[in-house]
């Protein structure tokens, strides 16, 4: 099978450093088309005129770490994708007419955002600071969907001529680093990496290319150092490599992006991204939060609101609500008793029961809750600041 691959080559001609000029330039992806008769080369992917349909595209991953954990926070926001077959690369998510979701490598992804043939996608933020190169049409709608946490970071080995440098600073003070051997730097982030070694001021760097174990390459002699996505740290370890102080270059995780051409042009993507972002934010924000009731004894609802308000884990999101627990006496309706009703984030809920046991509170009962809808969100304030809206 035939198989199409991209080589990026810097300047053949020096071996010094050599940040490449088009670092800070616009991206310019070369893009091969074909058709049955012949094919042509366009030199760029942004050229992102709006192209003639009526459906709204949103790119998922296809595949890899983020596409099933994807597919698991559209479900918990009530946006679960229906599709045919898990060959099959165009899916549907039936609450929201007229869009089609198109599964895609992350990388893909960004590009098809600047070429317009995707109005919306998911991916890391590692993958979109890295083919999307800042570039404007990219408006970042939802920047913590709080999965595929990572950091992409400059990691050298623990042992030889780097066994006491422990700082980006210790590194690139190193006497060894000369125009005619310079720090020899492994990555798959051709851009994201060059542009962090220039911005901290290494003079005399170069960089190879590789797109998977690359942390093999100082132990094989090939490169010094490497720049590449850490979790848990697990790789970095067991291949005799550290991270060092100031080398994080990037803190990852999935990020909402839309294209900026497509909510200002194609009908409908305004109103299907306020909906998506809404009903993610509503999810996001309960996941961290419980809702705790409690039945308490008291002469006035003021005079129980008092008392909760007076512990510190039980203020709840805006204070809490109380209610009286109505019950008939001697022919009379009373109200001795109080409901309470309180949100309190999960990791304080020992504590806020601890509390509410303190002033008087009995059969507390806990629920998870599933969305927290608030007034208008900061970040759909934002996004029509940003386009002038
Ligand atoms: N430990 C990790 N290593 C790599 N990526 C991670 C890690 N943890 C989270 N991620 C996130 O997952 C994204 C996709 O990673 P994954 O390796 O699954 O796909 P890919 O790199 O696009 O595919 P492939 O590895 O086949 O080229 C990364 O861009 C990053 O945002
Ligand atoms: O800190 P850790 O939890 O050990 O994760 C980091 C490793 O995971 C990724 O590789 P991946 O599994 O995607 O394989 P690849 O190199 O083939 O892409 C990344 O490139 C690191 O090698
Ligand atoms: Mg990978």
């Amino acid at each position: 099978m035939a198989s199409i691959q991209a080589i990026f080559q810097y300047p053949s001609s020096s071996t010094t450093l050599s940040i490449p000029s088009y670092i800070s330039a616009k991206p310019t992806i070369t893009c091969l088309s074909f058709s049955s008769s012949s094919f042509s080369i366009s030199s760029s992917l942004s050229s992102s005129s709006i192209t003639d349909r009526a459906e709204i595209r949103i790119g998922l991953p296809s595949k890899g770490r983020m596409a099933s954990e994807t597919l698991e926070l559209l479900k918990d926001c009530q946006l679960s994708v229906r599709q045919v077959n898990p060959r099959q690369y165009v899916a549907e998510i039936p609450q929201l007419s007229n869009l089609e979701v198109w599964f895609q490598r992350p990388k893909d992804i960004v590009r098809k955002l600047l070429s317009g043939d995707l109005d919306l996608g998911i991916m890391g933020l590692d993958t979109l600071s890295e083919f999307g190169q800042g570039d404007e049409d990219l408006i970042l709608v939802h920047d913590a969907l709080d999965y595929g946490d990572c950091h992409l970071s400059i990691a050298i080995p623990k042992y030889g001529i780097f066994e006491n440098i422990n700082s980006l600073r210790e590194l690139a003070q190193m006497p060894q680093w000369t125009k005619e051997k310079p720090l020899r730097v492994a990555t798959s982030f051709n851009y994201l990496g060059p542009k962090f070694m220039k911005e901290k001021g290494f003079e005399h760097v170069t960089f190879s290319t590789a797109d998977g174990a690359l942390e093999a390459a100082p132990a094989m002699g090939i490169a010094d150092a490497i720049v590449d996505l850490v979790s848990s740290g697990t790789t970095l370890r067991e291949n005799n490599l550290k991270e060092i102080e100031g080398g994080i270059i990037l803190e990852s995780q999935a990020v909402l992006v839309a294209s900026k051409k497509s909510l200002i042009q194609r009908e409908g993507v305004l109103d299907t991204t306020h909906e998506i972002l809404e009903r993610l934010e509503a999810h996001l924000r309960a996941v961290g939060q419980f809702t705790v009731t409690a039945n308490m004894r008291g002469g006035s609802a003021e005079e129980v609101a008092d008392r909760i308000l007076s512990q510190p884990s039980l203020s709840g999101l805006q204070g809490p609500t109380v209610s009286p627990v109505f019950c008939k006496r001697d022919g009379k309706v009373t109200s001795d008793y109080y409901a309470i009703v309180i949100c309190v984030p999960k990791r304080a809920l020992y504590k806020s029961v601890q509390q509410l046991r303190a002033i008087g509170g009995s059969g507390v009962l806990i629920s998870p809750l599933t969305y927290i809808f608030d007034e208008e969100t900061p970040r759909w304030r934002d996004i029509l600041l940003t386009l002038g809206l």
